[in-house]
């Protein structure tokens, strides 16, 4: 089969049928067709359309090392720095179509298997670890270009360190049985960006101070699988129309609550279970971190310049380009853009092997970018809104330019530089990607989905190699203040 297209994947999830609650209703009838689904299934659908656009096919796809079809580029296990650039062009194809909006394009999920696959090592001898099936799942997925969404976080009932669950009934999904055809778990976990809404669901632990041994585990099951469900949270569609909410209308994401009801993980999907040691090591030995990082860099990137894109017009519209204020915020987005573009570079020139033969990019300058990027996003979106002032919030709709109103919607929000009904959409813009909620949503996701930043922080600072300086100190101290 190889890469997919548009078609071939809508027409897999119409099939899929997956237990999907929405509204406190079960989702029924063909999941494209749902008006809080379909704007992002179409936009997925455009993106592997790109996989087979003659134009830039050979950037996107690669050829199988087993099969020998075209698949997706972003399964590519890179062993060399060359390898790293190609998956970094990609990324950028895919990333530059939504302007790096789209925070799970398919590459995110791709690359987090492919870094998984890469590691598979680390699960040899292990006690309840079966590297082959993460192997097979590896290949399975690539070969049939399968859509994945995860979860790795628990409920967020007590963080206390000292936590450990112990009602009656699991809260936090665990394993409570096991026979002869797989394993059964009970329980929930949060959250799924586009839960429901791919072929398969990857499950793994991570990040927890005391593990509970039923809670250590990882595997992949189709959305479908019996029990499985998948319980929304409201959309964040403000409506269908593209020029009242011109991000919402096709990025919005949808993120679920996702609950085991007793749910059968046949033996052939298990990763490992019961081995919180496992659980402990294998998200920080293997190339999850350096991989997952560098393609979300790529996109991050990608929104900083259209953030800067944004900002700009918004400037030109209003003809604000004169005040010292807005040069400094406009340098500050400027720094962000030009300090992540660098960093990118510096990951990638500074890649080393592997213990299995695999170029990894340089995880303490990706640590740094995934510490500053948080950051310096809800402070663009904040220059953003400091810009914009009230025409963040004069934002008549399409409906009332199609009115008799409109006549004094022409006079009355023109823009120095454009017709009342140009600033209206660019203000709009600016709008759904800073203040709807879909717009915090975007913020609350940069400041969160690859971990907290308060912990990533304490990870970088105990990850990076300090004693050199230390040393050179110390000997300062010895040679010039005795
Ligand atoms: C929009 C969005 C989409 C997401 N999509 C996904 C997804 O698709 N799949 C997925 O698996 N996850 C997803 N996540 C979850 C994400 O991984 C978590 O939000 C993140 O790991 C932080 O965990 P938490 O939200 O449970 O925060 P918590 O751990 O509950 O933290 C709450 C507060 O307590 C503090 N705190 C808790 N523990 C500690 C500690 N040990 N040290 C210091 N401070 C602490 C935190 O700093 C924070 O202030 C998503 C999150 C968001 C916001």
């Amino acid at each position: 089969m190889g890469a997919v297209n548009g078609k071939d994947f809508i027409n897999r999830l119409n099939q899929l049928k997956p237990e999907i609650w929405y509204d406190g209703e079960k989702v029924e009838g063909l999941l494209s067709e749902h008006p809080a689904f379909k704007g992002i299934i179409q936009t997925k659908a455009a993106l592997y359309d790109l996989q087979h656009d003659p134009k830039i096919k050979d950037e996107m796809t690669y050829t199988s090392p087993t099969s020998g079809n075209p698949v997706g580029l972003s399964f590519l296990q890179p062993k060399t720095k060359e390898d790293l650039i190609r998956r970094r062009k990609m990324f950028e194809h895919w990333a530059q179509h939504t302007g790096g909006i789209m925070g799970r394009s398919p590459d995110y999920l791709n690359t987090v298997l492919m870094s998984f696959a890469s590691s598979v090592s680390l699960l040899k001898n292990k006690s309840n670890s079966f590297p082959n099936n993460l192997q097979a799942f590896y290949e399975l997925a690539r070969e049939n270009d399968l859509s994945l969404a995860h979860t790795f976080v628990a409920p967020q009932v007590n963080r206390s360190q000292i936590y450990i669950e112990n009602s009656e009934e699991p809260i936090a999904a665990k394993v409570i049985g096991k026979n002869e055809e797989g394993i059964i778990i009970k329980g929930a976990r949060v959250l799924a960006t586009q839960g429901g809404l791919t072929d398969e669901l990857l499950v793994f632990s991570v990040g927890k101070f005391l593990f509970n041994e039923d809670e250590a585990f990882a595997f992949s099951i189709p959305s479908n699988t019996k029990g499985l469900k998948f319980i929304c949270r409201d959309t964040f569609i403000g409506g269908q129309s593209a020029f009242d909410h011109p991000l919402s209308s096709r990025y919005e994401e949808m993120d679920s609550i996702v609950v085991f009801d007793n749910v059968l993980v046949p033996w052939n999907r298990v990763f490992y279970y019961n081995n919180d040691e496992v659980a402990e090591d294998f998200i920080i030995k293997s190339s999850f971190h350096p991989f997952a990082k560098h393609q979300v860099m790529v996109r991050q990137i990608v929104k900083l310049e259209f953030i800067l894109g944004v900002a700009e017009l918004l400037i030109e519209t209003i003809n604000v380009s004169e005040y010292q204020h807005i040069h400094e915020k406009m340098s500050e987005i400027i720094i962000g853009l030009e300090t992540m573009r660098a960093l990118l570079e510096k990951a990638e020139n500074h890649a080393s092997l592997d213990e299995w033969g695999y170029m990894r990019p340089d995880i303490n300058t990706l640590m740094v970018a995934g510490n500053l990027f948080p950051k310096i996003y809800s402070r663009f979106t904040e220059i953003i809104q400091q810009i914009g002032a009230s025409g963040m919030i004069t934002l008549p709709t399409e409906k009332a330019f199609h009115s008799t109103i409109r006549t004094d919607l022409d006079r009355y929000l023109q823009g120095a530089t454009k017709p009342a009904e140009e600033r209206v959409k660019i203000f709009r813009l600016a709008w759904d990607l800073t203040m709807s909620s879909f717009g915090t949503r975007q913020t609350q996701y940069e400041r969160y989905f690859f971990g907290d930043p308060i912990r990533l922080s304490s990870e970088l600072y105990n990850a990076y190699p300090k004693s050199e300086y230390v040393k050179v100190i110390s000997n300062f101290l010895k040679n010039h203040m005795n």
